[in-house]
């Protein structure tokens, strides 16, 4: 049973972690015992290939009270409708969109699971390479039930209320401000402490979310791995009917065991959850002129099979002090030919005076013209550069070398007219000859 014991987590990224909830749980020595301790069952859960190089293998032994193999036929679930509900196959017309913040659910309560809506997908997650921006709001606790995504690894962005994330592999405490992963495949349900939450998940298909190379800038900075946390083992012993949903291949799936699958009790490896706190991030940036390219804020990058081009990119705008002299100080008006889907966990950000509020979403997909708005142009066109320090605020990028594609839902609950916020720039008047 969930009991009221803070979370113990061990600091580190992608470490190789030995851990158990039940001492002489795990094995010493070898993964794989004749007999495994108290009738446990061994389980290897692959985040890689077999034969990936050694620096990217990610893959886990867990020891479990049943295995994972033992459960009844999937069936398509019948709930969530507007979680994963796929998207036309027409032509996605190339303009900039934006979505205020979900309402959280008035009437009958409702889960994560339930509570989740996908708005934007990239790719199909039988290609094994794009990203998904889903956004949830729930008021429930997932009790008697668990979810796992057999298509990808989930990020999840608080943006308002804590989760509990309740783990195969732990428990995690993530709260707005803060982000949590989950491997693909790791099952795991979601508590409300606070009674309701609302936030993101960055659904990666694509090659596991890592930290990015830092060049020039040396052996630290940015975020640095002993930031992040992964849980110590946890389990419950619960023999209770227990939901299974999943999501596989697009769509989702549900069974019924008779108990709870979060039975492991020791665990060994480097594919594991964590969370880390994005006040950690050491912020990166001009101390003389220009705007440096948004790369610089980089959390977290999923590879593409191209060098340099990101499947995903999870890229942070925090608190920061611009100083940069006789410089447009906001993101300056460009085409990107990557596709750019942005959140706003908190305060305002500095490209866009009003119009995109925490919880809302701005989608910019490759080629799309943008940058400041007209307020936020004439406001740091006249701004007087001394130094000053954008606080209160964290905004995210989901940046992806694949286009992004809105759900019928997204598109049917856009904003107006958000092209309106470029409208009416001054033309530039030329020195006549
Ligand atoms: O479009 C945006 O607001 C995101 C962004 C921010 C920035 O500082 C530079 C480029 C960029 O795409
Ligand atoms: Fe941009």
């Amino acid at each position: 049973m969930t009991d009221p014991i803070t979370p113990t987590y061990i600091p580190g990224f992608g470490n190789h972690v030995s851990t158990e909830a039940i001492p002489g749980a795990l094995p010493i020595g070898r993964n794989s015992p004749q007999r495994p301790a108290f009738g446990l069952y061994t389980e290897q859960l692959s985040g890689t290939a077999f034969t990936a190089p050694r620096h990217e293998n990610r893959r886990s032994w867990l020891y479990r009270m049943r295995p994972t193999a033992e459960h009844p036929p999937f069936e398509a679930y019948e709930g969530a409708k507007r979680f994963a509900p796929g998207t036309a196959d027409t032509p996605l017309p190339p303009n900039r969109l934006r979505w205020d913040p979900l309402p959280l659910p008035g009437g009958e309560r409702v889960d994560l699971v339930d509570g989740m809506t996908t708005m934007l997908t990239n790719r199909h997650p039988a290609d094994l390479e794009g990203v998904a921006m889903h956004v949830y709001a729930a008021t429930k606790d997932m009790d008697a039930r668990v979810f796992m995504d057999a298509d990808g690894e989930l990020l999840f962005i608080p943006e308002q209320g804590r989760l509990e994330l309740l783990t195969e592999l732990g428990r995690i405490e993530v709260a707005p401000g803060q982000v949590a992963l989950v491997p693909r495949g790791v099952r795991f349900k979601a508590l409300l402490p606070d009674g309701q939450a609302r936030g993101y998940v960055a659904e990666n298909h694509g090659a596991l979310f890592r930290l990015p190379d830092l060049g020039p800038i040396g052996a630290n900075g940015l975020a640095n791995p002993r930031d992040f946390e992964t849980p110590v083992a946890w389990f419950e012993d619960r023999d209770e009917p227990t939901e299974v949903i999943q999501k596989f291949m697009g769509s989702l799936w549900t069974t019924t065991l008779d108990h709870s699958p979060l039975d492991v009790v020791a665990w060994h490896g480097n594919l594991a959850p964590w969370r880390y706190d994005l006040s950690r991030f050491n912020t990166i940036n001009t101390v003389s002129f220009d705007h440096p390219d948004p790369s610089i804020f980089t959390v977290l990058t999923s590879p593409s099979d191209v060098p340099g081009r990101a499947n995903a990119d999870f890229v942070i705008f925090p608190p920061r002090w611009m100083v940069a002299e006789g410089t447009f100080r906001p993101p300056w008006f460009h085409r990107n030919v990557m596709s750019e889907a942005m959140g706003l966990i908190t305060g305002a950000y500095d490209a866009k005076a009003e119009g995109f509020q925490p919880g809302g979403i701005s989608l910019h997909n490759i080629m799309s013209g943008h940058g400041p708005d007209v307020a936020s142009w004439q406001g740091a066109s006249a701004a007087d550069l001394k130094p000053h320090k954008i606080e209160g605020t964290m905004a995210f990028m989901l940046e992806s070398c694949w286009a992004y594609r809105p759900t019928d839902y997204a598109l049917t609950h856009a904003q107006l007219d958000y092209d309106a916020v470029w409208a009416d720039f001054p033309k530039a008047t030329l020195p006549r000859s």
